[in-house]
């Protein structure tokens, strides 16, 4: 049986039964986690609809293969079949720290501006976490993705273009507080309205969807005023001028405090919340990363910078079982382009070994079987994982914490998923 394309209508995406999706294996561990994670998804849509159904992988290269293969890290033709098939899942690739080439994950999300890195973060029975109480942690982080010092615009110490724009800086814009301006690296942190206005919609969409109970806008508005501040106020305004009566925002409490006391704006969020509205709050990121430790039943749907976003990610996965287990996705909402794409990178000390955790990219083809419609596939993964996890059969990162676990590689955790389907 041959694939078929899946097509985009006025922003709905239209799935055959056997559509072409397009995956980068990945470096380093990448390679073990998707022959495992791939076998999963196929047998469990093969399960789930008894073989009426199927998906027709289609490999495109990016990073060390691409390289060897065609002396580029990122080769259009790959860029231009993500655009053709429109979804797309990958493996992690390696980023040189310090020089060399930027980020490759970072130019997919660019150039096919995958403007929503979305990250749910919640428990799964059995997995062993550093925190007493794991179930508590269940949040979705909408993370921009375009912008903001995560965009790469940076001139290294000592180049003309760092010189220059040194200058220009306190020459010409009165700046006065570059403290060793011969010798600093500079870097440049756009932060825009529609950006903003883009994400913050999407999370509130999702929210609305989803019945989630709140959105906190995470940022550290009280230094960065013009960047983080600006995201902050933009989130408030767009949620309270397209999200109208679905929204009860702490702008507006502290609306109601200036006109008419504390005890009246208290009053209008229980009204609210009684009524089912979402609450949207903002938390500034330095105490966020304290109270989703302490209090995690506080926080819901979480909308952020591209760099808060990074951070946040990874140390909210911990909270649930760790990197392991961190799915993901980077959507376009307008134009429908999706790649999915664990959260961790490529552990390059494990590569080759058939060692570490598939489940991160399995669960994010999990968002992806979601995305198509196809959920039945995916609850039939999630269950798996459940009865596996609870069997305490499970890779090395599991097994190091759990008492009477069996540690089991890479490929054979994706044996005993296949036959807990
Ligand atoms: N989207 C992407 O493709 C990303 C790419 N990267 C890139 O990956 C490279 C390595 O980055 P690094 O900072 O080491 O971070 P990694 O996420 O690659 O690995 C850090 C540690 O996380 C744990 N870990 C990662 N993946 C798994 C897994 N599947 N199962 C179990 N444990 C896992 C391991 O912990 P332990 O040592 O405790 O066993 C590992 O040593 C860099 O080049 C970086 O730029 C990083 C993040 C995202
Ligand atoms: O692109 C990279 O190398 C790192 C990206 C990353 O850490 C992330 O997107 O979470
Ligand atoms: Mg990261």
């Amino acid at each position: 049986m041959s694939g078929q394309k899946i097509t985009v209508t006025n922003g709905e995406v239209n799935v055959p039964n056997n559509p072409i999706i397009p995956y980068i294996e990945g470096d380093g561990i990448g390679p073990d986690i998707w022959k495992a994670a791939s076998r999963v998804i196929e047998a469990a849509v093969d399960k789930a609809y008894n073989g009426e159904k199927s998906i027709e992988w289609k490999e495109v290269l990016a990073g060390e293969k691409a390289f060897e293969q065609t002396g580029e890290w990122l080769p259009e033709a790959t860029l231009d079949t993500i655009r053709e098939y429109i979804i797309a899942i990958k493996g992690p690739l390696t980023t040189p720290i310090g020089g060399g080439f930027r980020s490759l994950n970072v130019a997919l999300r660019q150039e096919l501006d995958l403007f929503a890195c979305v990250r749910p973060v919640r428990w799964f029975n059995g997995v062993p976490s550093p925190v007493k109480r794991p179930e508590d942690t269940d949040m979705v982080i909408f993370r921009e993705n375009s912008e903001d010092i995560y965009a790469g615009i940076e001139y290294q110490e000592g180049t003309d273009e760092a010189k220059k724009l040194i200058d220009f800086l306190q020459n010409e814009m009165g700046a006065t507080k570059i403290r060793f301006p011969e010798t600093s690296g500079i870097g440049i942190k756009p932060v825009s309205k529609e950006g903003t206005e883009r994400l913050v919609r999407a999370a509130l969409q999702y929210a609305v969807d989803e019945g989630r109970k709140s959105l906190t806008l995470v940022h550290k508005g009280n230094i960065m005023k013009f960047t983080e501040g600006a995201f902050k106020n933009w989130g408030y305004e767009v949620a309270e001028k397209e999200f109208g009566d679905k929204v009860f925002t702490w702008a507006q409490y502290d609306r109601i405090v200036e006109e008419q006391g504390k005890d009246a704006a208290n009053e209008a969020q229980s009204k609210a919340e009684a009524e089912g509205k979402i609450i949207v709050k903002d938390s500034i990121a330095d105490i966020f990363l304290q109270q989703i430790l302490t209090r995690p039943k506080e926080f819901d749907v979480v909308a952020t910078m591209n760099l808060n976003g990074d951070y946040v990610s990874d140390a909210l996965a911990a909270q649930v079982g760790g990197i392991g287990i961190a799915p993901g996705a980077n959507i376009n909402y307008d134009s429908g382009h999706a790649i999915f794409e664990a959260t961790h990178g490529t552990a390059p000390k494990y590569a080759g070994q058939d060692k570490v955790n598939p489940s991160s990219v399995l669960l994010s083809g999990v968002l992806m079987l979601r995305h198509l419609g196809w959920g039945e596939a995916a609850d039939m993964i999630e269950q798996a994982m459940d009865k596996t996890i609870a069997s305490k059969t499970v890779t090395y990162d599991f097994a190091r914490l759990m008492d009477g676990a069996t540690e089991v590689k890479c490929s054979e955790f994706g044996d005993a998923l296949i036959s807990n389907l």
